[in-house]
């Protein structure tokens, strides 16, 4: 019922799979993943979650696998854009006199917005951080050692050297590090409304009613000038694409083992981003609680994995990773239950913790989000500012954004309806639910 599949015609290589329960939502994206079929070496078929949209070249919410090439257009310009998850032991009902003042903390000392800058790193600093991630950010005291368990890759991806990386590359990021950014961006204080699975949860440190915060951001400037970077030097590579945005290397050229070097810096530098602010959340929330990390994943990234013994690239973009119970890269704590999946739905609604399975249907991946359904000018085009800011009031939601726009193109009414996308992978056994967290108070760029 929610399988669509499209047998392979013309230039595809393999089939494609859509999950979703309407597939006239989609046409377009389809199309790119029909062209994401077409890439040479793709293995099994190329797939779309059920927050499947548009994208540069590759769909967002597309899963490809391939045995030899790497596309950046299939990981997308926020490298290792991502969502980490935190947890607290405060009740909601002791701090909701707390949370509109505490926003404000937060908007006060976390950079956010369009062209917002951090401290600069040193050039040392800097290098230390893109090439083995955030236990050098925790070295520099943005954390405890102990969080590194509960990042996926453990805050690390290897290889990754600051010599792949352009000098513009590195003079956007060393000024955006320990930034939010701006859009679709955030950090949310939420409170967990709901457990479905009380066993799973309890591992996971999640209880009915606690306050739990969510961090959306990726590799900002920095991840995007080496997109844009490699993107133009592939451009021209092969002219029988179906698509120029769909510009891919050989894994195995200099080329690729380049961009697969600069991605990684980018990935690294992700996984630290979102650590310097969990560092100055953790300062915020000092006078209340210790604050832990639950988890963190990635959401656009090439991987190699293996599966079903051949060694892949796995292409996620706007997708996550799901590897089942007992699977080797998830830390010792979740073996039992499988890798957290952090889904966030919108601003207004709600976002889930799910975990992953040991269906191996899309190389292990599931959802990322709830997936746009309005585009961003269309967004501004159709909605009111004042009849989103008195929906999000009446709920209770208080929102500080550097700009009234960003809160019209990230309202809750431009994304898909975050509980379908769920249902549709938790009975696909992708991945499954454990709680629902709904938001209180949230900081967009
Ligand atoms: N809980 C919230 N979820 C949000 C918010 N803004 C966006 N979103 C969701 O995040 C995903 C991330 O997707 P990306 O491709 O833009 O990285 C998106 O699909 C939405 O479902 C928010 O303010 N709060
Ligand atoms: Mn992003
Ligand atoms: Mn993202």
């Amino acid at each position: 019922m929610y399988i669509h599949k499209i047998k392979k015609t013309g230039n595809m290589k393999v089939d494609a799979f859509v999950l979703t329960d309407n597939i006239s939502e989609i046409s377009e994206a389809i199309e790119q993943l029909k062209n994401v079929a077409s890439l040479p070496t793709i293995v099994k078929a190329a797939y779309a979650m059920p927050d499947i949209h548009w994208g540069y070249g590759f769909p967002i919410g597309g899963v490809a696998a391939f045995s030899n090439i790497i596309s950046p257009g299939g990981v997308g310009f926020d490298i290792n854009c991502g969502v980490r998850l935190l947890k607290t032991q405060i009740d909601y009902n002791d701090f909701k006199k707390y949370i509109e003042n505490t926003i404000k903390e937060l908007y006060d000392v976390i950079p956010v917005g369009v062209g917002a800058t951090s401290k600069k790193f040193d050039k040392k600093s800097f290098k230390k951080i893109i090439e083995e991630g955030a236990k050098r950010a925790i070295e520099m005291g943005c954390g405890l050692s102990e969080d590194l368990e509960y990042i996926e890759d453990f805050g690390s991806i290897s290889p990754a050297s600051m010599e792949d990386i352009s000098k513009t590359a590195y003079e956007r990021g060393r000024e955006e590090l320990g930034t939010l950014g701006a859009g679709n961006h955030f950090i949310e204080i939420q409170k967990v409304e709901e457990i479905y699975d009380e066993k799973k949860a309890n591992i996971l440190g999640l209880y009915k009613n606690h306050i739990v915060i969510m961090i959306h951001t990726g590799s900002r400037g920095f991840g995007h000038q080496i997109a844009t970077d490699y993107i133009k030097l592939m451009r021209n590579l092969h002219n029988d694409l179906p698509d120029k945005q769909l510009a891919y290397a050989y894994f195995d050229s200099d080329l690729g083992q380049k961009y697969y070097s600069a991605m990684n810096c980018a990935a690294n530098y992700a996984f630290s981003n979102r650590q310097i602010i969990t560092h100055y959340i953790r300062k915020v929330f000092s006078k209340f609680s210790k604050v832990e990390i639950v988890y963190d994943v990635a959401h656009n990234i090439a991987k190699v994995e293996k599966h079903d013994n051949q060694k892949l690239i796995v292409h996620r973009k706007g997708a996550t990773r799901a590897f089942g119970p007992y699977h080797p890269d998830i830390p010792e704590k979740y073996k039992s239950i499988g890798q957290p999946v952090l889904i966030p739905g919108n601003m207004g609604t709600a976002s889930y913790v799910m975990v992953g399975t040991n269906e191996n249907f899309a190389f292990s991946s599931t959802a990322h989000g709830a997936g746009r359904v309005l585009g961003r000018r269309q967004a501004l085009k159709k909605l009111n500012l004042n009849q989103v800011l008195s929906n999000l009031q009446k709920r209770g939601i208080i929102v500080k954004s550097k700009s009234k726009k960003t809160i019209l193109e990230e309202a809750p009414d431009a994304y898909k309806e975050i509980d379908r996308v769920v249902e549709i992978v938790d009975k696909l056994n992708l991945s499954k639910k454990v709680a629902k967290l709904i938001p209180l108070g949230v900081i967009k760029g």
